[in-house]
């Protein structure tokens, strides 16, 4: 389920040439993508990643390859379901919102929930929900900021009329409607299994 190495370097690059500190993930599975943009914040102590996961099977493999890299410092894990934690994070500061084996209390919710400040969201979870993930974290973005959504050609389904299933559909149409919605600059890239960067205007 992880990214194709050349969408690992992409996401990489984009977090090196936007100089990202803040970037979200959704959709964290064993950490591979985590992993490849969390080595690009190198040499920016204060930059992070928040990774919101379901399942916290893959983390346990994914917390041991973070640790391996040297990032896991520079990586905080929600586990829950993604929708309801963004929702947490837009009430009361985030208050409500604590972090996977945060051991030592240092998660600092109410930096995650301040409006405006994130760099880079990357979602990769649950493909029907697409649309609810951009909406949840549109204003979490900062003006510049771009929304990286993974697999929008859904192995060239959306690209072929005579798919018409429920998952391909609600792809096609977020498509569509990110592409038409004045707030963002849209382009669809034909990488891995399709990559749309939204950029809010
Ligand atoms: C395609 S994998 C992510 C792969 C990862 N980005 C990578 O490239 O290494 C999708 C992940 O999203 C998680 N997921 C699915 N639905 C979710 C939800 N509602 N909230 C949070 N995570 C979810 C799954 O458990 C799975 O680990």
């Amino acid at each position: 389920m992880q990214v194709p190495p050349e969408q690992g370097v992409f996401l990489q690059m984009l977090v090196e040439i936007t100089n990202a500190r803040k970037v979200v993930e959704i959709g964290v599975f064993t950490g591979y993508s985590s992993l490849a943009m969390a080595m690009a914040m190198n040499n920016d102590k204060h930059a992070r990643l928040l990774g919101l996961e379901s399942d916290e099977r893959p983390l346990v493999l994914a917390e041991q390859y973070w640790e391996k890299a040297g990032v896991r410092s520079r990586i905080d894990v929600v586990l829950g379901d993604a929708v309801e934690t963004l929702r947490a994070l837009a009430q009361q500061d985030g208050q409500d919102v604590t972090a996977w084996k945060d051991e030592s209390g240092e998660f600092d919710a109410s930096w995650w929930a301040q409006p405006g400040t994130v760099d880079i969201a990357f979602v990769d979870a649950n493909k029907r929900a697409y649309d609810e993930y951009v909406q949840l974290v549109y204003p979490l973005l900062r003006t510049g900021g771009v929304v990286v959504l993974d697999n929008v050609l859904w192995k060239g389904k959306v690209a072929d009329p005579e798919h018409a299933d429920k998952t391909t559909e609600s792809i096609r149409q977020l498509n569509a409607t990110l592409f038409h919605d004045e707030r963002w600059t849209y382009s669809l890239l034909p990488i891995g299994d399709g990559v749309a960067l939204c950029r809010k205007r």
